[in-house]
């Protein structure tokens, strides 16, 4: 069939797609609308470095728009490559080379025992369960967390989940891991541990995060706001711009106000 035809070269371009040279994503004038609404509008960039964090107020489109960008969801309108080929071909098979991490891994977790969990990414990938399982179990002592394989994943502490949700990721080598927020239920001393972690991982990550300590060393901030690409550049000009808005918003609000459009 023509579409599987295409889809299996769009598996094999994203293989063989040379990270180095060129840019992992390419929208162009991309837009999304959920139920007649407009989310996202107008997004023409590219993605290609090491390391890149979004910031923007509370409902500004930061988790839809990384959603766009593994096949959680579609645009709307525009174009959107990613590995060179067009993302609207085959979105399922997205996820194996744009790894995702949700801001919330109890909204992750498929399985409820951590190492069936962790396997289940192989098991996508063609791998039978057995030989899932065991190369699961050895992914969590290898990553030191070996001691939480057998546990059950409801029982396990926040930053313990999240944990294993980045690992369930980790074990599919994606070339690119997209990251929601994954500080937000982790206390100081796991946060730190967290960030030391990551900062250590080859592959190329995209980071949400309201907290700008955990955006330290990024190359690159993007700043969405209703929507839009509001600022897109180094992390110094970007962040002094997106402060001086929030300056700007919270005088407007008047103590205890709501500013209009925000949340
Ligand atoms: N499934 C959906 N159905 C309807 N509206 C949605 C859906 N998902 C997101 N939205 C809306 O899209 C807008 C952007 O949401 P999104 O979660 O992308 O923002 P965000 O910047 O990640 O917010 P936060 O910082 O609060 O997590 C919001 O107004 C939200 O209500």
């Amino acid at each position: 069939m023509f579409w599987r035809k295409r889809a299996e070269t769009q598996r094999t371009a994203a293989a063989v797609f040379d990270l180095k040279a060129d840019p992992w994503a390419r929208l162009s004038s991309v837009g999304l609308e959920i139920d007649g609404r407009t989310i996202l509008q107008d997004l023409t960039l590219e993605l290609r470095e090491a390391r890149i964090g979004i910031v923007g107020l509370n409902g500004s489109g930061k988790s839809s728009f990384i959603r766009l960008l593994n096949g959680l969801r579609q645009p709307t309108s525009g174009h959107l490559e990613i590995f060179g080929v067009d993302a609207a071909l085959d979105p399922a098979a997205l996820p194996r080379h744009v790894g995702f991490v949700f801001q919330n891994p109890d909204h992750q977790a498929i399985f409820p025992i951590v190492e069936e969990d962790v396997a289940f990414g192989l098991t996508q990938l063609g791998r039978p369960r057995d030989e899932a399982l065991a190369a699961a179990r050895t992914f969590l002592v290898d990553h030191g967390a070996g001691h939480l394989a057998a546990r059950p994943i409801a029982d396990l502490s926040e930053g313990q989940k999240q944990l294993v949700a980045i690992l369930a990721v980790l074990i599919m080598q994606p070339a690119v891991i997209l990251l929601d927020e994954p500080f937000s239920a982790l206390d100081g001393l796991a946060g730190r541990r967290l960030q030391e972690w990551l900062a250590a991982l080859p592959q190329r990550l995209v980071l949400i995060s309201h907290d700008r300590a955990h955006l330290q060393g990024f190359e690159r901030i993007l700043w969405i706001e209703d929507g839009r690409l509001r600022g897109d550049g180094d992390p110094a000009t970007v962040l002094a711009a997106y402060d001086r808005e929030i300056e700007r918003r919270a005088t407007l609000a008047g103590p205890g106000g709501w500013s209009e459009g925000h949340l």
